[in-house]
């Protein structure tokens, strides 16, 4: 089985979690896509879907599946997204597509959080993909210099803006063994939008796939 094929399996697995006659939430990249593809069969069975990216809204939209925004919705029975890396507590970061910041958002507003990944991207500690991180534009040398203290050692994603007219810097070689604490600090950066980590509002369930099959971890 190739990564795509696991991609796609788990993704297909996400579908059970999916209940009838509720909005839900649909992250961002790769993963998510075969996900949003296999959602379009059983797409009769939800009332809508919000999105945390124009990539997933568009693609969302090109298969028939109505997408509200988020001040549209009082709840989202459930988030379906993958990850970059996932730990056994369940701790992710994300943001390799830019995405994080709506996704965290999302994320909050739903009841479960089914995280969808291949075997790749199961990790003991998190840290070794480096760490996404929103800046707004005029901030980010002032950022930059406050994660070198932190001992990273950030790289400006050049070329990119994120969806909410962003920056981001991937933040490499950070030693991150309290994700909850190193979470809440980065947010308390002025200048920081959001960071790539998502531990203080983790998965609830993660689907691996693997060569033996899809795993199911809650
Ligand atoms: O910003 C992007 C998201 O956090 C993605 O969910 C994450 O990068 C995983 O993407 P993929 O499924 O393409 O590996």
């Amino acid at each position: 089985m190739d990564q795509n094929q696991k991609k796609q399996a788990v993704a297909r697995a996400a579908l059970a979690y999916v209940e009838t006659d509720t909005v839900i939430g649909v992250g961002t990249g790769s993963t998510v896509n075969f996900f949003i593809d296999a959602l379009a069969d059983i797409k009769h069975k939800i009332t809508a879907a919000v999105s945390s990216s124009e990539a997933s809204t568009e693609r969302l939209k090109k298969l028939g599946i109505d997408v509200l925004s988020l001040n549209e919705v009082d709840s989202l029975s459930v988030y379906v997204d993958g990850a970059d890396e996932v730990t056994e507590h369940k701790h992710m970061i994300k943001g390799g597509g830019a995405a994080l910041t709506q996704e965290k958002i999302v994320a909050a507003v739903a009841k479960r959080f089914i995280c969808i990944v291949d075997d790749s991207k199961r990790v003991p500690v998190l840290g070794k993909f480096p760490l996404p991180i929103e800046v707004i534009p005029m901030a980010r040398s002032y950022v930059a210099r406050e994660l070198v203290k932190l001992g990273g050692d950030p790289v400006y994603r050049q070329g990119v803006i994120t969806d909410n007219g962003n920056v981001i810097l991937d933040v490499h070689n950070l030693d991150i063994l309290a994700p909850r604490d190193l979470e809440q600090t980065l947010n308390n950066i002025p200048g920081v939008v959001s960071n790539g980590i998502f531990a203080l509002r983790g998965a609830d369930v993660v689907l691996t796939a693997s060569e033996s099959g899809v795993a199911t971890f809650d």
